[in-house]
């Protein structure tokens, strides 16, 4: 095995909470970084891919959190970058309920069932924050414990509690997002996709080329396997049999693959870490796209998104219209989650166009004309993924958040997972990325000056033995952990027949 290539951090995954660290730790005067990334790109769960002409988002798609007092930071980079957005208004979705028949519900019956959904919602919650402790899983297991009153059953009351629990519980209770930032959510919709504010970050600390990222410090197609740690630093394997030795590592990969074994650590995670590490809830969200040689829905103001309902929750249940986002594109997004997702994830798109061409035909009549292209995301199949994003319970345990975010030795977590305000966000993602950099730059602070400290307590009494030393490599002893400091000092004038390195 070849020595090690030895850094001062090594982050482990390139998306927008690594990049950020990674940009951070740059500015403070830290820059022997290695940022090592699974795929074979930049940006994770932030994703752009072209499909039917133009420019769609597998992952995060929105700028959620706009509006308020305090400025969103996400929308304050794609303000800088002049991101092509649109502003979306959900407030019509819930009166463009269509029946199996194709009838639109009558507005005042989908208010109706609405508002008593909201309703029982909140009761539940009020119960749930004056008794914590109350064991939810005694409830009937259906995702719609929520309804504690009476479950939703009809197919409109399924629509709506899929609707508010899988899209909007911020109509529910106040959200961090939309209280601190503003309620309104802008959708990207820029050719050059919404990592382009990752490469936009990239580029202030990484050398390119041609416009493509060339620096040494980032390397793609880097499965990291293992992590070794100790007092004196970290060793990073990867897949593909390198070796990287580090003072410290961020860990910016999702809660999802913090879950499977791709990533092993020796000595093992403590019972404290691995425990938070399981009980935190992973969301699939999946964003089927489908593109028609025309249009056959209705467009125009509030009819951007439409509902389904079916007697199976979810089932094909939330749809968006990309004309205000890409006028002419004739795109469709059905959007789908947790069971459903995983089970479209492991049939053929042949079968999920099929099905989702039946839902349309339900709503829209049978002369619709096929889909020409669909594009399935498969999220939960991702290996580097595990799922779409975190989704901890509304009353989130504190304790939970704080025991995913802490170090573990010279391992540091970072990740929309690990922000306490914003999970499951791209800006969560992006001020993690913030605070554990900034966290870690303290943590070398105080190291350094332990190392000083200690350095003194050791050189002195070295002087009155010989008088005079000079140390071989200065500049590594002062960077190395205090336990390793002896081997590094070295006996000038050596007139005492004693060995030329002390140990
Ligand atoms: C379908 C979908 C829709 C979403 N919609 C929105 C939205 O509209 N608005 C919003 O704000 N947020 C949304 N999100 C959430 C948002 O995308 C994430 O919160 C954010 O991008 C997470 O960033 P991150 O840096 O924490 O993690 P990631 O982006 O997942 O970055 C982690 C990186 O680690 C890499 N990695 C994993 N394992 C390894 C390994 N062993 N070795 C090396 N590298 C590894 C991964 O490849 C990845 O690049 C959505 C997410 C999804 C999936």
């Amino acid at each position: 095995m070849e020595n090690p290539t030895r850094c001062s951090v090594v982050i482990v995954g390139a998306g927008i909470s690594g990049i950020t660290a990674a940009k951070v730790l740059a500015e403070n005067g830290v820059d022997d970084v290695l940022i090592l990334e699974a795929a074979d790109r930049i940006g994770g769960r932030i994703r752009k891919e072209h499909f039917g002409g133009v420019t769609v988002e597998l992952g995060a798609g929105w700028i959620a959190g706009v509006g308020g007092k305090q400025s969103n930071p996400v929308w304050e980079l794609a303000r800088q970058s002049n991101l092509r957005t649109c502003f979306s208004d959900y407030s019509n979705a819930r009166y463009n309920i269509y029946d199996r028949s194709g009838k639109i519900f009558p507005s005042g019956v989908a208010a109706d069932s609405y508002q008593k959904a909201v309703e029982s919602a909140i009761q539940k919650l009020r119960k749930q924050e004056s008794n914590p402790d109350v064991d939810d899983s005694l409830l009937p297991e259906t995702p719609s414990k929520i309804f504690i009153c009476r479950a939703p059953k009809t197919p409109i009351e399924l629509a709506i509690d899929f609707i508010l629990h899988d899209f909007e519980m911020a109509e529910v209770e106040p959200i961090s997002t939309y209280v601190d930032f503003g309620e309104r959510e802008f959708l990207v919709a820029d050719e050059r996709g919404y990592e382009h504010l990752l490469h936009k970050m990239a580029e202030t600390f990484l050398v390119t080329s041609d416009g493509e990222i060339s620096d040494a410090r980032l390397k793609l197609n880097k499965v990291v396997g293992e992590l070794q740690h100790s007092r004196n630093g970290v060793l990073v394997k990867t897949e593909d049999g390198c070796v990287y030795e580090a003072n410290y590592v961020i860990l910016s990969v999702s809660i999802g693959v913090l879950q499977t074994h791709l990533i092993s650590f020796s000595p093992p995670l403590p019972r404290w870490k691995t425990e938070a590490i399981s009980n935190c809830d992973i969301m699939v969200y999946t964003k089927v796209f489908l593109k028609f040689p025309h249009k056959f829905w209705p467009c125009g103001p509030g009819k951007e998104f439409f509902i389904y309902a079916h007697e199976r929750r979810g089932y094909y249940t939330f749809w968006q219209h990309m004309e205000n986002a890409y006028p002419g594109s004739n795109i469709l997004v059905v959007t789908l989650t947790n069971g459903e997702s995983k089970r479209i994830e492991a049939q053929s798109d042949h079968e999920t166009k099929k099905e989702a061409m039946e839902v349309l035909r339900n709503m829209f009549g049978h002369d619709i004309p096929d889909a020409t292209d669909i594009l399935v995301p498969r999220w939960w199949n991702n290996r580097f993924q595990r799922g779409s994003y975190s989704n901890y319970p509304i009353y989130v345990n504190r304790q939970l958040v704080d025991d995913i975010k802490a170090p573990v030795g010279r391992i540091f977590f970072t990740g929309e997972h690990t922000s306490e305000k914003f999970s499951g966000y791209v800006h969560g993602a992006y001020l993690s990325g913030i605070e554990t950099s900034t966290a870690l730059l303290e943590e070398m602070r105080t190291e350094k000056e332990r190392r000083i400290e200690n350095q003194s307590f050791l050189i002195e009494p070295l002087f009155a033995l010989t008088g005079s030393l000079t140390l071989a490599q200065p500049d590594a002893v002062s960077n190395l952990p205090k336990c390793d400091m002896p081997r590094q000092l070295f006996l000038h004038n050596n007139n005492l027949g004693v060995p030329e390195a002390i140990l």
